[in-house]
């Protein structure tokens, strides 16, 4: 288990690009599954969950080509099935979260697939009840084993129909999607999740001869086609990783510009963070935030305390409330941070407690955060990075605070952040890897 040992108290200043996006990243990978032509990826981040895909689909047979650092192609003509039975291919798949998006190609395809239960972060029940209930409405039939291994078979073709999903999940929807392309007559997927990851999987699917209307919206209507063809495609810049920056540049009062951001694809996330008080500047397609000695909370017109939840798409990702609260911690004013989607994901707060933060975990889904207006820092302590989002948000925390921190586990931060480090040591941090 590595840490970072994180020296605290420094302005950062300069220009930082964000990543390819670690979520679509994970789609449009399983999506190489759907042709037996060449699919050529760019800006893939060089991250940990994204690299074990990658591994994986190599050993299932995937012929991947590495052209450039962030440029891959992969060609799926020869898919070995056999794989799917061994050992190795069930360790793999169940380490991240993202290999659950073969189940759709890998049905629609070849008719089967098998998976143990997914990985990725532990917070909180993570159902996947949705994309089974869907891919059942196709015409696959669901074996489980235990509660935590699934097999799905199908007989002949997948057939198209009308289906509500009982929730917008986001990997749910692109399994879905990815069988449906492929499927006999007509899909209608109704409350589907329709995040930018998921609008980018179907404009890569429909640049692949698919037949998809509704692109970034609740009802996506599919009608099937025979084959797909290859493509190109490139990532969007990672909107989590810009929102994590913005929170860091207010959280340590520093200066930051981050470099193309497709600031159109961001939804509500530049104005969430404008409501805790913090400035942002669009500099044609960079987002710069000025260095700021305090910022403050905005109220609701009436003037009662402002809550920030997580919704669904086009609402405020839940991926970020873990930063914003972060960020709270050292604003002007109260806020509610309403985590709805999650469990587990609050538990974190007691280590930025134990750092000096005045917050009130009120149950697992609500914290109350009362920021200290920059009158006292935090200090330094050692913890653990529960997850992801957490990981990041102590990062914060530990850049900001006074004196040296030790984050431990940080493998949960690289699952999802490039480099980290170093990109933020060329910033003026100090972290050491160890
Ligand atoms: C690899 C990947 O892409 N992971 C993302 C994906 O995970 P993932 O696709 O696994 O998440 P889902 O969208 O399926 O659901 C997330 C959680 O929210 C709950 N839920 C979902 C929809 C809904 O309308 N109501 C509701 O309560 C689910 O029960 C579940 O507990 O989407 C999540 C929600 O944006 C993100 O946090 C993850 O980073
Ligand atoms: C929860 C996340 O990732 P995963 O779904 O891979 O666990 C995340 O990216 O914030």
């Amino acid at each position: 288990m590595s840490s970072f040992e994180v020296r605290g108290g420094r302005k950062l200043r300069g220009e930082i690009t964000p990543q390819g996006a670690k979520n679509e990243a994970l789609q449009i990978l399983c999506a190489v599954l759907l042709t037996p032509e060449l699919v050529t990826i760019s800006n893939i981040p060089d991250i940990r969950d994204v690299n074990k895909l990658i591994e994986l689909l190599r050993d299932m047979g995937v012929k991947v080509e590495k052209l450039a650092p962030d440029t891959y192609t992969f060609q799926a003509d020869e898919v070995n099935l056999d794989y799917l039975d061994t050992p190795e291919f069930i360790a793999q798949a169940g380490s991240l979260r993202g290999s659950v998006m073969i189940l759709g190609p890998m049905l629609g395809r070849y008719g089967r697939c098998q998976l143990p239960k997914p990985g990725g972060d532990k917070i909180g029940r993570r159902p996947m009840d949705t994309h089974f209930l869907g891919l059942e409405k196709l015409g696959g039939k669901l074996t489980l084993e235990g509660t935590d291994f699934y097999r799905i078979k199908a007989e002949g073709k997948l057939r198209g129909t009308y289906m509500l999903l009982d929730e917008a999940s986001v990997t749910g929807t692109a399994n879905i999607l990815m069988a449906a392309v492929l499927a006999e007559g007509t899909t209608t997927i109704y409350n589907a999740a329709c995040e930018p990851y998921l609008q980018q999987l179907c404009r890569m699917l429909i640049r692949m001869g698919a037949n998809i209307t509704g692109t970034g919206s609740n009802l996506l209507v599919i009608e099937g086609v025979d084959s797909l063809g290859g493509t190109e495609h490139r990532m969007l810049p990672d909107m989590i990783e810009i929102g994590s920056f913005i929170g860091l540049a207010a959280m340590t009062g520093s200066e930051i510009t981050i470099k193309d951001c497709q600031i159109p694809e961001l939804g509500l996330i530049p104005d969430t963070f404008r409501k805790l008080g913090i400035r942002l500047e669009f500099r044609g397609d960079d987002i710069h935030i000025p260095a700021q000695d305090s910022y403050e909370i905005s109220t609701y017109l009436d003037g009662s305390i402002l809550t920030i939840s997580d919704h669904t798409w086009p609402g405020f990702t839940p991926d970020l409330l873990s930063i914003v609260l972060v960020v709270a911690t050292q604003a002007k004013g109260t806020v509610l941070i309403h985590q709805k989607m999650f469990e587990s994901r609050l538990f974190f707060v007691d280590k930025l407690i134990d750092m000096g933060a005045q917050i009130i975990l009120c149950d697992p889904h609500r914290a109350t955060v009362i920021g200290l207006n920059q009158q006292k820092q935090l200090h330094g302590i050692t913890m653990t990075s529960p997850d992801i989002r957490a990981g990041v948000a102590l990062l914060i925390a530990a850049l900001s605070a006074e004196g040296s921190s030790r984050i431990l586990n940080i493998e949960q931060i690289d699952r999802g952040y490039q480099y980290i480090d170093q990109r933020l040591n060329a910033l003026g941090a100090d972290i050491r890897r160890v």
